[in-house]
């Protein structure tokens, strides 16, 4: 039995026509990263709040540790003990100081456990010199550190995180997001994060969840769902992508033509790092550069090749106009479904 598992879990608000969670199930192994990436309104917030025990289902159920989750029409103070979640809009205490709002969850613990975890996440979070004033007195991100912070302080079981890193600049952005990572995997801790942002989650987690519509429509590990999208909808999600129907592809790539393994119905895609360049000593077989994009390690060309465009990242710099001859590995096409 997983650590958690969700069957059939389905949820409509009053009032909406569509289930904004639609038919879920999943399994996250004890000490797991999940993240759950989508378009808006796509069901991530819902979902996990259903999951933290602060949204009741419809249908379906929610187990963690072969126990059921139950929603706050169940419950009178809504949540779980063994869960955590850090809200979008992170519920910290206004009247309180941050140090006592980082050290709500720590009361029952021995006052040396206590000062010990507080001191360990202050530093953690740099949150140096801000330890007495209240919320109100804070920058979004320094909200955002202190109720990081507050939400790591009783390594609970399940630590659920909506839109952890939103409002950190970018300065701390990396730096906080590792920590909160190693700080889970350190404690054992088996974490879930909603995020808009597709490098966190193809960097940080162990498994990623793609939305749409209320439905997971791929969840895989992060390789995967960039390198073998299900669907256009996941490929597009994580970045730049080339999808060519099947004709197209051989026009852009005439010598593919030879390789049956090739010949499908659907859809063809590959991301633009996987199409190599080499200069064109020969006026055929080569595509053209339309464009190009200056992206910091790379350029990002348009090039038109036998009449397709194609997105292409290079480490040159090549202006429009320029010939080039382009290779790929069939190895690194992939079909899409339907
Ligand atoms: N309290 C609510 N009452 C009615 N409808 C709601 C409520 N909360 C969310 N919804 C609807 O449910 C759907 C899913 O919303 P949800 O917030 O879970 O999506 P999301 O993927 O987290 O969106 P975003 O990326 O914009 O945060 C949306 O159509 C939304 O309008």
């Amino acid at each position: 039995m997983p650590f958690l598992r969700l069957t059939h879990v389905s949820r409509k608000y009053p009032g909406q026509n569509l289930a904004a969670v639609d038919d879920v199930s999943l399994d996250l192994q004890e000490g797991g990263i999940l993240s759950i990436v989508g378009e808006n309104g796509s069901g991530k917030t819902t979902l996990l709040k259903i999951i933290g025990g602060f949204e009741d289902v419809d249908a379906g159920e929610v187990r963690l540790a072969d126990e059921v989750v139950t929603g706050p029409s169940h419950n009178l103070v809504p949540g779980h003990p063994d869960i955590k979640m850090l809200a979008q809009d992170l519920r910290l205490m206004p009247k309180h100081t941050i140090l006592e709002n980082i050290g709500y969850n720590l009361r029952g613990y021995v006052h040396e456990f206590q000062n010990e975890r507080l001191n360990y996440l202050v530093d953690l979070f740099r949150l140096q010199g801000l330890e007495h004033k209240r919320p109100v007195q804070l920058s979004g991100g320094q909200q955002q550190r202190a109720a990081l912070a507050r939400a790591l302080a009783e390594e609970p079981a399940l630590l659920l995180l909506d839109e952890p890193f939103s409002s950190l600049d970018i300065m701390l952005k990396d730096e906080i997001r590792h920590k909160v990572i190693r700080q889970a995997r350190k404690d054992g801790d088996t974490l879930i994060f909603v995020t808009h942002e597709v490098k966190d989650a193809l960097s940080l987690s162990d498994q990623i969840a793609v939305m749409r519509a209320g439905k997971i429509v791929q969840m895989d590990e992060p390789q995967v769902v960039y390198e073998k999208p299900k669907d256009e909808y996941v490929a597009y999600l994580f970045g730049n992508v080339n999808v060519l129907a099947p004709d197209d592809l051989f026009k852009a790539f005439p010598d593919l033509r030879n390789n049956n393994s090739l010949h499908q119905h659907t859809k063809a895609s590959f991301r633009p790092g996987k199409v190599c360049i080499c200069e064109s000593q020969t006026k055929t077989g080569q595509g053209v550069v339309t464009s190009s994009a200056y992206l910091g390690d790379t350029y990002e060309l348009e090039i038109e090749a036998g009449g397709i465009p194609l997105k292409v990242n290079s480490k040159e710099y090549y202006r429009p106009g320029d010939k080039l001859c382009l290779r790929i590995d069939p190895d690194h096409i992939h079909f899409l479904e339907g």
